[in-house]
């Protein structure tokens, strides 16, 4: 089930270093939020927070509190691989397992959240997700070919299909289209238009047109100066953001003066 995110004046650590500080925002269940923003300043490492992903890098932590439907995932007796395995993530470059079918490939993550499955269970995940995915009538005809064997925008679309097959509460995407085509980033965009209808989308991307086509809510983070920490300069509805920002920083970003 969807679920809001409620972020609490987070800073954000890779050792003692101070990457991003200070970030409170809320995240509206059923919604896609973007964040953009220039190079470094923070929004893959403030993503990776929302499921505890950050803190696989050694010496890697956060102060502040984040809550999924109400729930602080820092609390102490959370365990962090049950929280990643809650919230879905979709990175860059499309990383289907290169060993697998598509069909092994899209019941990987189902595979480890639930007792064994029967046959007919994993039949309905598989084709619950790939048409989820827009990619059923695509594969339908060759479920036991490697999942490697489809094109760079298939192989996404199988990894979206992965991701919500465990029935996420949370779909983060660090820049999905970036190593896609045009018609690939297209058919990615109109399928994370699809999914929100279920799931509480989060989406880095450097491309400004993509926030503003895909997203409901846009948070734009920068950097005060170089070797400054990132921050949270504005978060708003999209419309808003892209036509009448409130502060002069996210007009001269929006509008290609810096950054
Ligand atoms: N594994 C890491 N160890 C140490 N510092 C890191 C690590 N990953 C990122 N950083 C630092 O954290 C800061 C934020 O980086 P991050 O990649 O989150 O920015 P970004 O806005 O996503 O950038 P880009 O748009 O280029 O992907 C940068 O100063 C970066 O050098």
């Amino acid at each position: 089930m969807a679920q809001a995110i409620e972020v609490s004046d987070l800073d954000i650590y890779y050792g003692d270093f101070l990457a991003v500080q200070g970030v409170s925002m809320a995240i509206r269940p059923r919604s896609v939020t973007a964040f953009i923003g220039p190079s470094g300043c923070g929004k893959s490492t403030f993503l990776r927070t929302l499921n505890r992903m950050h803190e696989v890098i050694p010496g890697a932590k956060v102060r502040g509190t984040v809550t999924i439907g109400g729930q602080d995932i820092y609390a102490s007796a959370v365990d962090p691989v049950a929280v990643r395995r809650k919230i879905g993530m979709v990175f860059q470059r499309p990383n289907p397992f290169p060993t697998m079918s598509i069909y092994d490939n899209v019941l990987a993550g189902a595979r480890l959240n639930s007792r064994r499955l029967s046959r007919s269970e994993a039949d309905t995940i598989v084709e619950r997700s790939l048409s989820g995915a827009n990619l059923w009538n695509e594969v339908k005809d060759r479920l036991g070919k490697p999942g490697m064997g489809l094109s760079g925008g298939q192989q996404q679309r199988l990894c979206i299909a992965r991701a919500i097959a465990v029935s996420p509460e949370v779909l983060l995407m660090d820049e999905p289209c970036s190593a896609l085509d045009p018609i690939s980033t297209s058919a990615i965009e109109d399928l994370i238009h699809e999914l929100k209808k279920d799931y509480t989308i989060v989406i880095v991307t450097h491309n400004m047109q993509q926030a503003a086509r895909v997203s409901d809510e846009t948070g734009f983070f920068n950097l005060k100066a170089a070797g400054e920490p990132g921050h949270l300069v504005e978060f708003d509805a999209t419309e808003q953001m892209f036509t009448k920002p409130s502060l002069p920083e996210t007009e001269a970003y929006i509008s290609g003066r810096f950054g």
